[in-house]
């Protein structure tokens, strides 16, 4: 198999164990979390040099970790599109969508999205939005501290930020038992394998009931979405009565597109790509919260020393949860990004032939991979204890003797993407996590208990991320949970 792939006219390095004709395949066949760890092996072999794979189920590609090449990429996006090999694999969950549209087509649906991520409607979903939301996950939590019952956080934040999309986004009310989430959870995990296994059509062929069954769900819901939006909207104009929410994201998405069946694909993109990714970082979140029991003492002092309070309810503004604010907090967000990216790698594929600032060449219709994942771990960007969870990575001296967030380049930190195609939800995901930790630490004390037969076997298991297109915990996180000051879990 000839390669046209060079760099400075001589053909790049191969991962070690490459096969002669499998190539790294084998690799591509393991579950998600063991090619997530392959990435960093080659990571730690190559540094920031670009190597070439060969997948039976990938075209021609390479593997970029040098921050430079990444940022050539995503400044470059009419270069590196999604193309077709993305949306070949993801047409039929996400359509015309946001997640698989490159162009015009990109163009307006981002357009209607920057409209609802204003200023005024964070404010609006911090200060009016969230706080009842949050206080039926406490009422939850409450309820299984009580009883000394197992509660799923994961499952939590699901239905934390489910709810929390329906209401702003869609101005719904949008429990996570909808049929609609469950199939897309199990459909999230049939397409991420179809970038992995080169069998997948004919697995599908004899298999694939279940999946067409849940894109059915999917898709059906976002139709509900849309419908139940114009309804809306009409009632409002012959009533004369104002919308209360009148810039929320589907109004946004009607008023910039009129192909009715583009905005259910737009809408249903927008709330996988915002729910799923927001609940999955709290989850990784948490977990490493329990593991670092120092860390939630810095937290809750942090917001002692902050708010100058000691009273055990805990109201935190709009104003209050940014990052110049409560740097820890937000610190100790973007360490668990760091190590738990939930978009954890990415593929772009090129529209012409080009050349990279390393010097790599590429030819047209080549595909670029680069593992967010393995940048994050990346001893050359982050030191020798990239390994490790330490949220003061992240903190300088600010003005005043006090701590502020370090600016560190989206180019080697690109758990948000950068250049044209950065998260839209970026902003509002920072706010939320912050609120949603604060309040959380603030008043529980969570244990747990995930692969503990009995009490008498404490050792903590690792938790891996199951097989998706995005990062979901294996198992979830099943804890026990105590109101902070009355009950025996010790810190
Ligand atoms: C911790 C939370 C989040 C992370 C880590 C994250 C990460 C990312 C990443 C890596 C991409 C680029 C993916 C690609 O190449 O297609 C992306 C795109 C996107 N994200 Fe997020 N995201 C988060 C939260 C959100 C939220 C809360 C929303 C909306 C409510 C959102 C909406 C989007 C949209 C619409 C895009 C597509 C942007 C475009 O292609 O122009 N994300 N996000």
């Amino acid at each position: 198999q000839q390669s046209a792939i060079r760099r400075h006219g001589q053909r790049l390095p191969r991962p070690p164990g490459t096969l002669p004709l499998a190539g790294n395949g084998i690799w591509f066949l393991q579950p998600r979390h063991k090619l997530l760890d392959w990435f960093v092996k080659c990571e730690r072999m190559v540094g920031f040099s670009t190597y070439e794979i060969s997948v039976p189920s990938l075209p021609p590609g390479i593997v970029i970790n040098d921050p430079q090449n990444v940022e050539h990429v995503l400044k470059n996006n009419d270069i590196f599109i999604k193309g077709e090999f993305v949306r070949a694999r993801s047409w039929d969950l996400f359509g015309n969508g946001i997640i698989n549209a490159d162009g015009d087509l990109w163009k307006i649906q981002r357009k209607a999205g920057l409209r609802f991520f204003s200023t005024p409607n964070l404010k609006t979903l911090i200060d009016v939005v969230l706080p009842p939301l949050v206080a039926d996950t406490e009422k939850r939590l409450d309820a299984a501290a009580e009883n000394a019952m197992v509660v799923d956080l994961q499952s939590v934040f699901l239905e934390l930020t489910t709810r929390l999309m329906g209401n702003m986004a869609y101005n719904m009310d949008m429990p996570a038992s909808l049929p609609f989430s469950k199939a897309f959870d199990f459909a999230s995990g049939a397409i991420g394998e179809r970038f992995q296994n080169p069998f997948y059509k004919l697995k599908e062929f004899l298999f694939g009931a279940p999946l067409r069954n849940s894109i059915h769900e999917v898709k059906t819901f976002g139709s509900c979405i849309v419908s139940a939006a114009v309804q809306k909207r009409k009632e409002h104009t012959d009533s004369g009565s104002a919308d209360p929410l009148p810039n929320n994201l589907i109004n946004s998405l009607l008023d910039n597109i009129e192909d009715r069946s583009v905005v259910a694909d737009a809408a249903m993109n927008y709330l996988s790509a915002g729910r799923d990714t927001t609940a999955q970082s709290l989850t990784w979140t948490l977990y490493l919260l329990m593991r670092h029991p120092s860390v939630q003492y810095l937290i809750i002092s942090e917001l002692r020393n902050t708010l100058a309070t000691a009273s055990h309810s805990l109201h935190l503004s709009f104003e209050c949860v940014h990052s110049s604010v409560l740097p820890y907090t937000s610190a100790v967000f973007n360490e668990v990004l760091r190590l738990y990216p939930p978009v954890p790698i990415e593929i772009k594929e090129c529209t012409t032939a080009t050349t990279f600032p390393d010097g790599t060449w590429l030819p047209k219709g080549a595909v670029v991979m680069w593992a967010t994942w393995a940048l994050g771990r990346s001893k050359k960007i982050w030191g020798d204890d990239a390994d490790d969870f330490r949220p003061e990575r992240w903190l300088v001296s600010g003005e005043g003797g006090g701590s502020a967030l370090k600016s560190v380049s989206s180019y080697e930190y690109p758990v948000f993407n950068a250049g044209p195609r950065l998260c839209v939800g970026k902003k509002m995901a920072e706010l939320l996590a912050v609120y949603v930790i604060t309040n959380l630490v603030w008043k529980y004390e969570f244990e747990e208990c995930f692969g503990k037969s009995s009490n008498a076997e404490r050792r903590p298991v690792e938790r891996k991320s199951q097989n998706s297109l995005t990062l979901p915990m294996e198992g979830g996180l099943p804890c026990y949970v105590r109101r902070r000051g009355e009950g025996s879990v010790e810190l």
